[in-house]
């Protein structure tokens, strides 16, 4: 029923500082030296300047450590291919160690200190002034550097991350430099995903700089950025031999009347995410107003008190609770009832800030057959003061999804979607057109779908996530929570013939 795609091919992975130092570690015991490691990385930021830029006056400023010292290869490299190059250290250089200081040397140009620096001389300025080892805010002149190229109109290069911010951490408490390019080596760190680090990278590329394989052998489960083909896709073909009640059963609980519309873009959402019968279950009051506004999707009118012995009559493969379903002990009752019955759910909007006053007695019923789906705000209510105590939102869902024994998909614009078991799913694959009203209903609904068509709810929550995303870059200016809707078939398919393309691609490869 599925294009069944390969597990065992997964996206790349996002690795914090102490996981680098680990894979160059290991490169170095595999016999690469780690000077070679960093003429590279110099190589990759030189390279990815010059491809973007002409030939202009441009400032390297280096720091005290290797990440100065990948700043005094980018210098020699520019100037060889011709650019004129002015070198601004931090600090004496003959205070450098190791790979910085051999590499200062191969530099035989002049080095001016860092006080001297004027913004206004130079067309391109290089920020290798801290990477991975910035251990304190910047202070002294490395603060009155970046203040001076935040008020100037100059193109800003920053290795590995910019100056100021921390490899880990989503957010800046003190100065950063502000970047337009962005140079990292090997893989993505946390602070080039979550806003506000992500913000002050501006361009972000990943540079190879030759770490053997064999570099992830005892890392555990590192974070992997959601891609294609890794995601689980219903099957867009033309096979006659599927029934409707083959391709998944989805119910939808709907509010009270006036407030059904969010969950009707959830059920619409099932349905054109490929659910084969999606069904409304309405309070009476609601019933309706929601079969009126509805045609694909069915409707049925359930009693105020046995929520379990509903969904035991229907079956679904898996419940959407909570959309515009009201904040009132009716809904959490429906939903411990529903957690109790051991059917996949989706605990989305009102289900979760219905909670906020005891998010224990939720978790005390969650399983891993349930995905939570907490914006921000939501995610503050169920997880008071997680999100500000960890280092970004991939440390604050993974904490999230392990207290609370449920999948938790944090949205934002690099969406984490966590398993308790510890595994961590990023997806940047996602338009700002989706930040419109109801495009989180349209989310839930699809993630409802895919695990009624039998995928796993992590892995019904990673590529639900791409396919939503997806369907943003379908999406018209001005488009509306309706007109996602409307692409999702599109998504699907572009997505299906993509899919199919790479995994072709895959086995002529082998
Ligand atoms: N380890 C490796 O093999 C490689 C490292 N590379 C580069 O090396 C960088 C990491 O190098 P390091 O670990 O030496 O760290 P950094 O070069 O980022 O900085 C470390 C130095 O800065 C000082 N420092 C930290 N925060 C400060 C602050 N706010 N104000 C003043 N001084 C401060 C520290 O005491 C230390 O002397 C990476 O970001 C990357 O650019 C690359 O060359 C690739 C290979
Ligand atoms: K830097």
């Amino acid at each position: 029923m599925f294009k069944n795609m390969a597990a065992t091919m997964p996206g790349p992975e996002v690795l914090d500082c102490a996981g680098m130092t680990r894979a160059d570690a290991f490169a170095v015991r595999q016999g690469v030296a780690s000077l070679t490691l960093m003429e590279r990385a110099g190589a990759g930021v030189a390279h990815a300047i010059m491809a973007r830029w002409a030939p202009r006056p441009a400032a390297i400023l280096c720091g005290p450590g290797n990440n100065g010292g990948d700043g005094y290869v980018i210098a020699r490299l520019l100037r060889d291919a011709g650019w004129p190059v002015t070198v601004f250290s931090l600090g004496d250089v003959a205070a450098l160690k190791g790979d910085a200081a051999h590499m200062a040397g191969l530099w035989t140009g002049a080095v001016k200190s860092l006080d001297s620096f004027k913004t206004e001389r130079f067309a391109l300025v290089v920020d290798a002034l801290f990477g991975a080892g910035l251990s304190r805010l910047l202070d002294g002149m490395a603060l009155k550097a970046s203040r001076s190229l935040a008020e100037r109109d100059c193109a800003v290069v920053a290795v590995d991350v910019p100056s100021g911010v921390n490899g880990d951490e989503s957010g800046s408490e003190g100065a950063c430099v502000k970047a337009d390019l962005t140079v990292t080596f090997h893989r993505l760190k946390p602070a080039h995903l979550f806003h506000p680090a992500r913000a002050a990278c501006g361009e972000i590329i990943v540079v190879d700089i030759g770490i053997p394989d064999g570099w992830r052998q005892g890392a555990g489960a590192l974070p992997e950025i959601v891609q294609l083909p890794g995601i689980t896709l219903p099957d867009t073909g033309h096979d006659r031999a599927v029934h409707k009640h083959g391709k998944g059963r989805l119910c939808v609980l709907a509010g009270p009347p006036g407030a059904t519309g969010a969950a009707r873009l959830s059920a619409m959402a099932g349905l054109k995410a490929g659910a084969g019968l999606v069904t409304l279950l309405c309070p009476p009051a609601s019933l309706m107003e929601a079969a009126s506004a509805s045609l694909a999707v069915m409707t049925k009118s359930i009693r105020e008190d046995d929520f379990a012995d509903t969904l035991s009559l229907h079956r679904p493969g898996a419940l959407v609770i909570g959309p515009g379903a009201g904040l009132n002990e009716t809904l959490k009752a429906r939903v411990l009832a529903a957690l109790s019955t051991g059917v996949q759910a989706v605990l989305d909007a009102d289900a979760l800030s219905v909670f906020a006053d005891d998010p224990k007695a939720l978790f005390a019923a969650l399983h891993d057959r349930a995905v939570l789906t907490p914006h921000t705000g939501e995610f503050e209510r169920l997880f008071p003061g997680l999100l500000d105590a960890s280092a970004s939102p991939l440390e604050a869902a993974r904490a999230g999804s392990q207290q609370s024994g449920a999948n938790v998909l944090l949205k934002g614009p690099a969406t984490v979607i966590a398993h308790p078991d510890g595994r961590v799913a990023v997806n940047i694959h996602a338009s700002g057109r989706l930040a419109t009203a109801g495009s989180g209903d349209v989310l839930a609904g699809i993630i409802g779908a895919l695990m009624a068509q039998g995928i796993a709810p992590f892995q019904a929550a990673r590529s639900a996530a791409f396919l939503h995303g997806e369907a943003g870059y379908h999406l018209p200016p001005g488009g509306t929570a309706e007109d996602l809707l409307a692409v999702i078939p599109a998504a699907l398919e572009s997505l299906g013939r993509e899919q199919e393309r790479l995994l072709t691609l895959n086995r002529l490869g082998r």
